[in-house]
């Protein structure tokens, strides 16, 4: 027997004390895909032939060596990190790495067949994929301004965008068995106190109402809408609110997708969810690392994450809450960045799924709000590394820091060559 192995029979045995089931717990856990963004690869610069600076007040900082120069290069870096992260997950793409063969495609053609080598990827892999057109980093986006813009060529050159766009998800969808998910994040915003909110939104509602008329069959493509509190640059106001895709997506039977740094500081999407539950079948999340604003660092294993964990699986919501990242560092390598931040949100889950959450809950109802606390805290303390060894074991990537020297080695190797 392994020490791996040994641990995680002293850790079962701890957690069966409990009724836990720790065996149950790891293939529960195994069956939950994260969708990993691709966009941490190359720092979201896209491969457009006619690549415009990166805009929509997102901002990436650093300059580590290695980043991915071109599509091959980020789908091989993605191999790599996929290798260390244990579990079957989905790549998380955008609209500005389609493949054109060298020629200027405007965003709104862009066609399926520009993402035949993905999906031959995927199905080589065994990933589902998930698509967002990109709004942000061209010039018809440079006032700041896209499907809310006064002038109507601007509006309709990204209603179009987003048309294709749901059609590439449908495309995803249909290729691989597993519907893609297609997320609209716009930057749509104003720096100072703007003197009309409601004229922006309405065109806004007006521009997703085109996008969304035609009907796309939920196996294949499913729709997301995703808000936020303020950019860089739209520190006043954002057309796309929380309350504005709440409503929207209610009203239209879309998904919301809620972004951990798009709202106020000490505001959490742990608290969220199960609010947003009640009203609505799913949702989606981008888990991300906001430090002050929305910095987008690398998910750390902190309490939010956890709570966000224990949010899903106490309420059963595995199947109900599309997890995605979305984080982007340039200052550490980017495969590592990957790897750090998708094994931690896997880390969540599983400590989430070895609580004992009835018992936790029967405490709430009594009000034992002594005991309750008591055990929310010893359980932090108990073995939940031996069972995360034990999985990666299981699951033939590296358990604890080893994975480093694998990401050292492709650094040297591969990355530093570049
Ligand atoms: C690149 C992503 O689409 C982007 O990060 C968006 O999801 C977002 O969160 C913008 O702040
Ligand atoms: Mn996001």
């Amino acid at each position: 027997m392994t020490i791996v192995k040994a641990q995680y029979e002293v850790a079962k045995q701890a957690y069966g004390t409990w009724g836990i089931d720790v065996d149950e717990a790891l293939e529960t856990l195994k069956r939950v895909p994260i969708s990993i963004h691709c966009w941490q690869g190359d720092d979201i610069g896209g491969f457009e032939v006619n690549k415009s600076e990166l805009s929509g007040g997102i901002s990436v900082s650093g300059n580590y060596p290695g980043k991915a120069r071109n599509v091959y290069e980020l789908r091989m870096d993605l191999e790599k990190a996929l290798t260390l992260i244990p579990g079957y997950h989905r790549v998380n793409l955008h609209a500005m790495y389609a493949e054109t063969n060298g020629e200027a495609v405007e965003r709104d053609e862009l066609e399926p067949k520009h993402f035949e080598n993905w999906v031959n990827w995927a199905k080589e892999k065994g990933l589902g994929l998930d698509f967002n057109p990109t709004m942000f980093s061209h010039e018809k986006a440079e006032g700041g301004l896209t499907l809310s813009h006064p002038d109507p060529e601007i509006r309709e050159f990204w209603i179009n965008h987003c048309m294709k766009s749901r059609k590439i998800g449908e495309y995803f969808g249909r290729e691989l068995g597993t519907p893609c998910l297609t997320n609209l994040w716009i930057p749509d915003g104003y720096k100072d106190i703007p003197s009309d909110r409601l004229t922006p939104r309405k065109r806004l509602k007006e521009s997703l109402d085109r996008i969304f008329a035609e009907e796309i069959d939920e196996q294949y493509n499913i729709d997301a809408i995703e808000s936020k509190l303020f950019g860089i640059g739209s520190e006043s106001f954002v057309v796309g609110s929380h309350e504005f895709y709440y409503g929207y997506a209610l009203k239209n039977n879309k998904l919301c997708l809620v972004d951990t740094g798009h709202f106020h500081p000490t505001e959490t999407v742990s608290n969220k969810i199960s609010s947003m539950l009640l009203f609505s079948d799913k949702l989606a999340l981008h888990v991300s690392r906001p430090v002050r604003w929305d910095s987008d660092h690398v998910v750390s294993l902190d309490d939010e994450l956890r709570e966000i964990g224990l949010e899903i699986v106490r309420n059963g919501a595995l199947d109900k809450v599309k997890i995605g990242l979305d984080f982007f560092d340039a200052s550490i390598n980017r495969v590592a960045a990957w790897t750090i931040g998708t094994r931690n949100m896997i880390k969540a889950l599983l400590y989430a799924l070895l609580m004992p959450n009835e018992h936790l809950k029967q405490l709430q109802e009594e009000g034992n709000f002594t005991e309750r606390l008591a055990l929310m805290e010893e359980f932090k303390t108990y073995p939940f590394g031996a069972v995360w060894d034990y999985y990666c074991e299981q699951m033939g990537v590296p358990v604890r820091e080893d994975w480093l020297t694998e990401v050292k080695s492709y650094e040297e190797e591969v990355l530093l060559k570049r």
